[in-house]
This record gives C-alpha cells, sequence and structure tokens, in this order.
C-alpha cells in the first residue's frame, strides 16, 4: 500500500520525483521489547555486551567521571570472563544463543499465531533486545518497512523499572527522533497487579509443584534486584514487586513465612534491595530447613540470572549448607499460561487500533 502524500495547494497532485521515499500504512506492529544477551560466551561478545549494558545511565547513575574508569580498567578485564563461563552452562547450544533470545523469539512466534485471529495480517509481531542484537533500531524500522504505521511496543517486565522497561522506550524513542516520518507510538504498561499475570503466575507454580517428588518446606519469591538508592529516588520497581508477591501469596494461600520475599543478583559496593536472595538461601538451610524451591515471578522468561544464578549458584549453597532437597521453578517463558499474560495485556492495550 502506497499512502496519500502532498497534495498542491489547488488541489493537484505535485510531481514526484522517481526516488521519492515509498512508505507504507495502514498496519499495527507489535514490538516485544528484552533485556538482551551477548552474542557468544568468549570474552569479546561478552565485553562487548557487558560495555553497552554497564555503560547505560539508566543501569549505572553513577557519574561519568567516577564510573568510566571503573567500567573500562577494572569490571571489563575481569567480568566478562568470569560470566563468559556462567553464560557457557546455560547457553542454547543448537542455535548458539543465550536462553533469553530462544525464548523471547518463541513468545513472538506464538503471540503472532494468537492474534491472527484478531486482525489477519493486519497485525505484525516482531520483538528486539535492549543490548544487543536483534535491536530495537532495526526492528522498528523492519516493522514500518512493512507497513506498520501503528507500533505497540510491549517491555517485558512485569514490574517497571528505570534500568529496564524506561531504557527500552528510551532506545526506541531515540530511533525516533531521527525519523522524518514518524509512526503512531502506544508502550504498554507494567502488568505487575494484573489479574491474568497473577493467575497464570499461581497456575504454573502449582503445575511445577505438582511434578516435584517432595514438598518444599520454603518457596523463595526472588526478584531481581537493584541499588536502594534508585527506590529512594523514586523508582516504583520494589513497590510493584511487593504488590506481585502479596497478590501471588493471597492466590496460593500461602504465608510470609513459606513464601518470602528476596531480591537477587547484587552489583557493586553499594546497597540493593533486601533481603538478599544468596543469604536468605544460606540462612533457611543453616536454621535446618531440608527442602525449598525457588521462583522468579519478575523474569517473563529464564535467563543467566535464574538458570545459572538460581538454579546453580543458590541450589549449591543450599545443598552445601544442610539442605537437602531443592528445586527451581521455571519462569512463564513461552508456555500456554505465559502466551496468555502477554496476549492479554497486548490485546487490552491494541483497542481503538482493532
Ligand atoms: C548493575 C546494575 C543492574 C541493575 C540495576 C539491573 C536491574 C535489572 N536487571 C533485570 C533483568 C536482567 N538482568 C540480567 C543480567 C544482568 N544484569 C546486570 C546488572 C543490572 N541489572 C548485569 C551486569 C547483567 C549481566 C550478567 C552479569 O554480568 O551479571 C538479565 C539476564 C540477561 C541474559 O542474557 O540472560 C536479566 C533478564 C531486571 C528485571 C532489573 C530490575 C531492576
Ligand atoms: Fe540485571
Ligand atoms: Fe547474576
Amino acid at each position: 500500500m502506497t499512502a496519500d502524500i502532498a497534495a498542491a495547494p489547488a488541489g493537484q497532485a505535485v510531481p514526484l520525483p522517481p526516488d521519492h521515499p515509498k512508505a507504507g500504512s495502514g498496519r499495527i506492529g507489535v514490538l516485544l521489547m528484552n533485556l538482551g544477551t551477548p552474542e557468544g560466551t568468549g570474552y569479546w561478545p561478552m565485553r562487548a555486551y557487558l560495555k553497552e549494558f554497564l555503560s547505560d545511565r539508566r543501569v549505572i547513575e553513577e557519574p561519568r567521571w567516577k564510573w568510566w574508569p571503573i567500567l573500562n580498567l577494572i569490571v571489563l578485564s575481569t567480568r566478562p570472563g568470569r560470566k563468559g563461563k556462567d553464560y557457557a552452562t546455560v547457553w542454547n547450544r543448537e542455535r548458539d544463543e543465550g536462553p533469553l533470545k530462544t525464548i523471547t523469539r518463541s513468545q513472538t512466534e506464538q503471540l503472532a499465531e494468537r492474534l491472527k485471529p484478531l486482525a489477519g495480517d493486519r497485525i505484525v509481531v516482531d520483538w528486539a533486545m535492549r543490548y544487543g542484537l536483534p535491536d530495537v533500531k532495526s526492528r522498528l524500522q523492519a516493522l514500518l518497512d512493512q507497513g506498520c504505521d501503528r507500533i505497540l511496543m510491549v517491555p517485558l517486565y512485569p514490574q517497571y523499572a528505570a534500568p529496564t522497561s524506561a531504557t527500552a522506550c528510551d532506545q526506541a524513542f531515540r530511533a525516533l527522533m531521527q525519523m522524518r516520518w514518524q509512526p503512531t507510538v502506544r508502550v504498554s504498561p507494567p502488568y505487575h497487579d494484573d489479574p491474568v499475570y497473577i493467575d497464570a503466575l499461581a497456575r504454573s507454580m502449582r503445575a511445577s509443584l505438582a511434578k516435584l517428588d517432595f514438598e518444599p518446606e520454603v518457596i523463595l519469591c526472588s526478584f531481581h534486584g537493584m541499588p536502594k538508592a534508585y527506590l529512594l529516588k523514586g523508582d516504583p520497581y520494589y513497590c510493584q514487586c511487593v504488590k506481585t508477591w502479596r497478590l501471588l501469596r493471597a492466590e496460593l494461600g500461602l504465608s510470609e513465612e513459606r513464601f518470602p520475599l528476596t531480591f537477587q543478583s547484587r552489583f557493586g559496593p553499594d546497597e540493593w534491595l533486601k533481603p538478599y536472595t544468596d543469604e536468605t538461601v544460606k540462612a533457611l538451610a543453616l536454621a535446618g530447613r531440608k527442602s525449598m524451591a525457588i521462583v522468579a515471578p519478575g523474569f517473563s522468561a529464564d535467563c543467566l540470572e535464574t538458570l545459572e544464578e538460581l538454579d546453580g549458584e543458590n541450589r549449591e549453597i543450599f545443598l552445601h549448607n544442610g539442605g537437602e532437597r531443592f528445586a527451581y521453578l521455571p519462569c512463564l517463558n513461552d508456555s500456554p499460561e505465559g502466551i496468555d499474560v502477554i496476549a492479554a495485556v497486548v490485546r487490552r492495550e491494541l483497542m481503538g487500533w482493532i
């Protein structure tokens, strides 16, 4: 489809040169956006990924002059090697990519199938990563090239945080800033208290627990952490995590003691949101708990932070300190429950467009 272009004041068409840019219109794009993952587990791809990630001022709020030497002289000389080894333990060797990419692609494909009855080929679903590939700018352009003049951007984070949701949108808006003909855009809101999300989490957890050959004494509810200072400056992430936890606890009928809330993945010397997951796991084992499970409702897809850190490192901490049985309950991922949630958010946010 080619859009109507300019008309002369008298109503006559302006003759356009043959190289005049062609533009499509009339379709709707849905862009799922997640965090991103390195292109490989070796030193250089790991370094490139961490440099892009940790140079983002939404992630590290330290002044440039202070952070630049620490990042370039210390962090980027040691962390790529160490984290590359961690990534290697969860890497999808068949596709040669991190699990976050494999799962986000599958979520996209399944969402497209779910939306087909709604508007046929009028809706185009795609995915992009804030750091690394596929990048936000090129996937936005791909949607425009397919005739999408309305685009719904969907940060795949149930809880809003400046270092995740906001930076994904910043990246999209930076690309939009360079466009002569911008599409009309919408951004889907956080869905931390959406009954569809809470219900999907509860169903998924019940199914995972039913497959275990033991009943965990404690089920830890672990969210990715952030510096406490970001909360104090007004980031709503902590409060949204607490609300998800409260609603999920009520839905499952679990007490605060049986289903404690913790925060993982601390980085650097500053205080982060507490209680810390690793310290809590150790304390539970030392207090004589023999069995436990961990669930991570803040991640829409399993990734390094869940598969390696929770299912790997924290399992080891528990078993080395006297625990006997440990289970990691998977994220919603591309399960039917997971797609129920993304499809519900997208359908609601497309209202008025379809
Ligand atoms: C250093 C500051 C960081 C903040 C603040 C932060 C917040 C935050 N992150 C996620 C989700 C994910 N983080 C992931 C990896 C990851 N996170 C940080 C740092 C911060 N995150 C680093 C340096 C890394 C890379 C690994 C490492 O070096 O430790 C991932 C996994 C990506 C993957 O490829 O699998 C996710 C997902 C949230 C929700 C969040 C919220 C405040
Ligand atoms: Fe992170
Ligand atoms: Fe981690």
